[in-house]
């Protein structure tokens, strides 16, 4: 993606490559409902696209690899992370530690790669409150409970316990559904998918993340300080 320079660049006002600002797409959901699942297409369809790994105290499940699923770390790392403020954000979910590591993501944003968490709604606060204007919180929602129970019983990774636990909890994670510019529902994950493609399509078109407009404008009409009367 080249930049466009107006000192240099005489014809780039009608066809110029804009420059933008990355996105930290926020993906949240009561467990089971799919989240994964639709990252997983996101990140296999998108190289614009990298996923945040998040640290974790939970063991491994079986299928997912360390470094890329997660960093799957003992509670005494975790815990020197947390006093080196090495993560964006932290919380406890299920009685485990999870954390965002700080590294590289503000360098990604500038280099406009988009970020993808995959964090829980106290995460998400977190981030808010850090970088709101980057921030994209997208909620998903399963079509009813009977399914959530049905999706976590069909993954088979978690013990009947654990099942009752996140079902348990799920009602208390749905109700932070308002603080999510976005709720799609995953009855069909084809569906639910292309809904949040046009969310990110939409969200990376947005005037203030498209830092080449300024020049751009400015070599169309010769003037950006009244935009709506001058373009
Ligand atoms: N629309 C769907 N219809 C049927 N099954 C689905 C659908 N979406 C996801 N699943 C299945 O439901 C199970 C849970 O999905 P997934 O692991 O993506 O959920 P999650 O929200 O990431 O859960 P967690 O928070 O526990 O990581 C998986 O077996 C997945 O294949
Ligand atoms: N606040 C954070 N929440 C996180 C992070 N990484 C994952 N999560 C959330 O935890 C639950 C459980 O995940 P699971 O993989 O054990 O099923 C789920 O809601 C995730 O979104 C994180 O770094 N911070």
């Amino acid at each position: 993606m080249t930049l466009f320079d107006p000192e240099t660049d005489a014809t780039a006002a009608s066809a110029p490559i804009m420059h933008r600002r990355g996105l930290m797409l926020v993906i949240s959901s009561p467990s089971g409902a799919g989240k994964t699942t639709i990252a997983r297409k996101l990140l296999a369809a998108d190289d614009q696209i990298a996923l945040s790994v998040s640290a974790t105290t939970r063991p491994r499940r079986p299928g997912e690899t360390d470094g890329r699923d997660y960093h799957f770390v003992s509670q005494t790392d975790f815990d020197q992370m947390v006093e080196e403020h090495a993560f964006l954000e932290w919380a406890k979910v299920f009685g485990h530690s999870y954390g965002t590591p700080k590294a590289q993501i503000w360098s990604r944003l500038k280099e406009g790669r988009d970020i993808l968490f995959d964090i829980d709604w106290q995460g998400t606060q977190q981030l808010h409150q850090r970088a709101e204007a980057d921030v994209v919180p997208v909620f998903i929602l399963p079509p009813s409970i009977d399914e959530l129970r049905r999706r976590l019983q069909s993954r088979a990774t978690d013990s009947a316990d654990t099942i009752d636990a996140r079902m348990d909890r799920a009602r208390a994670e749905i109700s932070h559904w308002h603080d999510y510019d976005y709720v799609v529902v995953n009855d069909d994950v084809e569906r639910c998918y292309d809904e949040v493609r046009q969310i990110i399509a939409a969200e990376r078109l947005r005037r203030a993340r498209q830092t080449g407009l300024v020049p751009f404008v400015r070599a169309l009409v010769g003037d950006t300080t009244h935009p709506r009367s001058s373009i």
